[in-house]
């Protein structure tokens, strides 16, 4: 019942802090569950919708768990998991309950997942998931609407991915990482927040090499530690919020922004005529000039990321000229070129091609987030619209955007976050 008001103009200047990544505090939490002893401590956690569901699954399965939000840290104790169940009412809220699976298998011998949410994108397969579990000698029932995962002990073996997934690495190392003997998983993913979980784990006592390499060597340990870690920046928040400054010919000190994390998402913004300027730790981000349209094909890591091409089709809707965008991570990632277009955007699709003919004003409107990228995507339409733009469906950004409304505020965005009795989200 959320929904976001933003009123476009205002130039954004300041600065904005740069929340702790939600795809890897994730990780973090399925990680955390596989220490049979002792409190594990993150920093830096993004207080998201996505972190509380993950607190409310955790605490469902047996782990004690206080979510100090003020002081953005979990404390996270499963020295006691008492069900294997990661039930729908939860599950099917977000797409990390996925990561539960490895510490299920490894302290409780099975994992009955009633549901698994996340991002309406089209197909979002877990073959590989299941597929890597099996070779590691656990047994997989795919029931209709329950998927049944048993594991009398795992056994390292040599697993491969057609394609790098993301959570299907981390969902394998963890598997790896407690299975009995060696573990080699081949066309892993290459993203930092993989290798952040991989850092984590390896404090914990795992034996992990290759992360970075996409040829990941696990040699399995009997017990892993409980310990402290602090969670990295979010790239992708930081993305947004580069791209904010852009849309507005404005400029902004990212605090806790990596440059290096943005990769191929800074020379594409940087083609678009953003400047980038790194002053020590702060990343400072400017647009005084008209923008200019771009080719962008999404990839993995270290490609052009796919949750920052639905924010970025909304920057090209205001360059010079026609950009285009191919979209070859997920299948089902443009319903917000139908939302853009209500607001006065000229996209056409093909597939999972679009051309975006810019520049076209853009008008606000009532408009409705698909999912949390195309939602941020459209508040960042809204500030470059004259007039009102009103997202429903708000909730998916609060998956993955912390007080984004507030860090918006303090950047001069007139953007606010209601209650609505009339959208759904
Ligand atoms: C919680 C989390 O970290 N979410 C991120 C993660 O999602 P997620 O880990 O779900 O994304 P994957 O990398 O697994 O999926 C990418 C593609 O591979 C396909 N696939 C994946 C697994 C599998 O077993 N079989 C299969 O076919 C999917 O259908 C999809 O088309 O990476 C995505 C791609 O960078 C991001 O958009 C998400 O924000
Ligand atoms: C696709 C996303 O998230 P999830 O995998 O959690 O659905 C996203 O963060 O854009």
């Amino acid at each position: 019942m959320v929904r976001y008001r933003v009123r476009g103009g205002n130039v954004l200047r300041g600065t904005a802090f740069i929340q702790g990544a939600k795809n890897a505090v994730l990780p973090m939490i399925g990680a955390a569950l596989l220490a049979s002893e002792g409190r594990t401590v993150l920093r830096n956690v993004p207080v998201i919708e996505d972190v509380r569901r993950a607190v409310e699954l955790a605490e469902a399965i047996g782990a004690k768990v206080e979510f100090h939000e003020t002081e953005r840290t979990l404390v996270i104790d499963a020295s006691r998991l008492t069900s294997p169940v990661l039930p729908a009412h939860i599950a099917r809220r977000f797409r990390g309950s996925v990561l539960f699976v490895p510490a299920l298998l490894h302290r409780l011998g099975e994992a009955i997942i009633e549901g698994i949410g996340g991002c309406n994108l089209g197909s979002r397969n877990l073959d590989f998931h299941y597929l890597g579990y099996k070779r590691l000698g656990a047994i997989v029932d795919e029931g209709e609407s329950v998927i049944h995962i048993k594991a009398a002990g795992l056994l390292g073996a040599p697993l491969y991915l057609d394609t790098p997934s993301h959570t299907g690495t981390e969902n394998l190392i963890m598997a790896a990482a407690l299975a009995k003997g060696t573990t080699i998983i081949e066309n892993a993913a290459l993203e930092p927040e993989v290798l952040d979980v991989i850092g984590m784990l390896s404090r914990m006592g795992a034996k992990i090499s290759g992360g970075g390499t996409g040829f990941i060597t696990v040699e399995g340990v009997d017990e892993l530690t409980a310990v402290e870690h602090t969670v990295m920046p979010d790239r992708l928040d930081a993305g947004v919020f580069a791209m904010a400054a852009a849309i507005t010919g404005g400029e902004v000190n990212l605090v806790g922004a990596s440059l290096e994390h943005l990769g191929v998402v800074r020379w594409k913004l940087e083609q678009m005529g953003v400047e980038f300027e790194t002053d020590g730790a702060v990343l400072h981000v400017r647009r005084d000039r008209n923008l200019r349209p771009i080719n962008v094909i999404t990839d993995t890591y270290p490609g052009f990321a796919t949750d920052l091409q639905s924010p970025l089709m909304t920057v090209a809707c205001l360059a010079d000229g026609s950009s285009y965008i191919h979209e070859r991570i997920f299948d089902g990632r443009f319903a917000l070129a139908g939302e853009l277009n209500k607001m006065g955007a000229q996209i056409e699709v093909d597939g999972s091609r679009a051309v975006v003919h810019g520049p076209t004003p853009l008008h606000g409107t009532e408009v409705t987030a698909h999912d949390l990228r195309s939602g941020i995507a459209l508040v960042l339409a809204g500030l470059a619209a004259d007039g009102e733009t009103t997202i429903d469906s708000g909730y998916l950004i609060d998956r993955g955007h912390a007080a984004l409304a507030q860090r918006m505020q303090a950047l001069g965005a007139d953007v606010e976050r209601e209650i609505s009795p009339l959208s759904e989200g």
